[in-house]
């Protein structure tokens, strides 16, 4: 599991590493990394560091000292480097550095940037606000459109580093070289797609400093995490997972609920939705059952449209205690307070309904919309997009699932998905750990395809996935 954290964090532990290193010393901890990552690149690119233009887009900040510094050191291995001041003074001591090794400062750009080998984005770090001058911004994507690769120092500049939101221009890197710790902006989307490849160079901080860090899963956790059956399993250890889904309208999302728990490993599937729904259903899984009966975990909600009679449901769920999943249309239904054994799979809109805001605000940060959906809900919420997170009511931190190919963002996904993590919890996971592991498992399973496949194509793929994660266990 990856860690990630806010600036508020990453400022703490900065500061308790400083008492025990000079801030110099840290610097230049970081140049060196930076400077021996920027080497890679070009060895890669151009066979050597000797020779090769370096242009440095330096800010005003220590991000732009980070920048400077580690342009001394390539202009030691014998590149030519540039620096270009973009928002004043730049740092004096990694200036002075940088001129003292051979660099130069300049005041306007070069006209050649396709001649650039590299350039770096030392523009702005942890104390940048979100959005870039305009001429900043016309350079990024200028040297950008001449194709010279560009190498975020700390983060992308422009980027809302807490909530991974590009609200304006921002830098797009091919390499971000970041230090002591990721951040917030590194894992969450539209952010995360402008860092490129993520490197992180430790510093030596103290990660126990944070104890609300975001959890980022890997595969490997749901290797380790998955309730896969154990020898002497029988189909109630497995999971009996309750479908109460679809109506007359929307038929369709109880057949792919039901695909997503059944193809996720659920012991059994009693399906008690609608005749129409169900009958269909039979045909294609014989395996379903639709008598009533001993279940374990309940999923409700998708596709019921306007079901005249979902209030009284949803409190016949409640009353019954057992861990539930309400997806979609059930998410109008809640009571004042859910049991917290509830998992909600909102997307941002359906969230954004149930907070009374506008979806952009949801969009914007999605982290502390799911937060204040769990909190004012009481239950664990799945919000769903581009980044999947997880949040607990009550709890500071939140787990962001493996990240997938955007071919998953159709209508019919959340439907499996809900099946998905309603068979976890039928199995004995926590919500957080189903809500966080069914849309792991979602996004792996569309990663095995070149292009898009209908979401019920998909869910016969969690099998294959599902062995190969197993095996990586033993
Ligand atoms: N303190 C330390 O010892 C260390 C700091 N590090 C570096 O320091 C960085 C943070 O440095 P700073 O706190 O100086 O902050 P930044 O370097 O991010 O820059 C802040 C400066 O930019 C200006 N600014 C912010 N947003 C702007 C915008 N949108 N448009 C125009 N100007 C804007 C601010 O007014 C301020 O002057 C980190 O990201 C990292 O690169 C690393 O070297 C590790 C060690
Ligand atoms: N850009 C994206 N990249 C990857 N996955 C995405 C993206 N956008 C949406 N998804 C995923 O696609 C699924 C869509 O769910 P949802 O909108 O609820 O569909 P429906 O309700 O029609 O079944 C969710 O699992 C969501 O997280
Ligand atoms: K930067």
């Amino acid at each position: 599991m990856k860690l990630a954290y806010r600036v508020d964090q990453v400022r703490a532990m900065e500061e308790a590493a400083l008492a025990a290193d000079p801030v110099p010393e840290l610097m230049q901890s970081a140049a060196a990394a930076l400077a021996a990552a920027v080497s890679d690149l070009l060895r890669r690119r151009r066979g050597s560091v000797y020779g090769a233009r370096v242009l440095i887009m330096v800010g005003r900040g220590n991000n732009g000292g980070d920048a400077l510094y580690a342009g001394a050191r390539l202009a030691d291995r014998g590149a030519a480097v540039t620096a270009l001041a973009l928002l004043g003074e730049p740092h004096p001591a990694g200036l002075a550095a940088l001129l003292a090794a051979g660099g130069r400062l300049v005041d306007a750009a070069p006209e050649e940037l396709a001649a650039l080998d590299v350039a770096l984005d030392g523009v702005l770090g942890i104390g940048g606000r979100p959005g870039l001058p305009d001429d900043v911004a016309q350079l990024a994507a200028a040297l950008d459109g001449a194709g010279v690769p560009l190498v975020a120092v700390d983060l992308p500049s422009g980027v809302d580093a807490d909530t991974g939101a590009v609200p304006a221009s921002a830098v797009r890197a091919d390499l971000t070289v970041t230090f002591g710790v990721a951040k917030a902006c590194q894992v969450i989307e539209p952010a995360r797609s402008r860092c490129g490849e993520l490197r992180v160079v430790d510093l030596g901080f103290d990660p126990a400093l944070a104890t609300d860090a975001l959890r980022c899963l890997e595969p490997s956790d749901l290797a380790t995490g998955w309730p896969f059956p154990g020898r002497s399993s029988d189909k109630y250890a497995r999971g009996v997972v309750g479908i109460d889904t679809g109506s007359p309208d929307y038929p369709g999302a109880a057949l792919l609920g039901t695909y997503g728990a059944v193809h996720a490993g659920a012991g059994m599937v009693r399906f008690l939705g609608p005749d129409e729904a169900g009958d269909r259903l039979l045909s294609l899984l014989p395996n379903v059952v639709r008598a009533d009966g001993r279940v374990q975990a309940r999923l409700v909600g998708s596709g019921w449209g306007d079901r005249p009679d979902g209030a009284e449901v949803l409190a016949r769920v409640a009353d019954e205690g057992l861990p539930a999943v309400v997806d979609a249309d059930g998410l109008r239904f809640l009571p004042e307070r859910c049991p917290s054994h509830w998992l909600l799979t909102p997307h941002a809109g359906e969230l954004a309904r149930l907070l009374d805001r506008p979806r952009a605000e949801v969009e914007a940060d999605p982290l502390a919309a799911a937060h204040e959906g769990a909190d004012r809900t009481g239950a664990t919420v799945l919000l769903k997009g581009a980044t999947q997170v997880v949040v607990e009511p009550g709890n500071a931190s939140a787990t962001i699932a493996v990240p997938g190919p955007a071919w998953t963002a159709q209508a019919g996904s959340g439907d499996v998905l809900a099946g998905v993590c309603a068979a976890l919890l039928a199995a004995g996971l926590s919500t957080s750990d189903a809500g966080a592991y069914g849309a792991s498992l979602q996004a792996l399973a569309a990663a095995e395809f070149p292009g898009p496949v209908p979401p019920q194509q998909l869910a016969t793929r969690f099998p294959t996935v599902l062995g190969r994660l197993e095996a990586a266990r033993r």
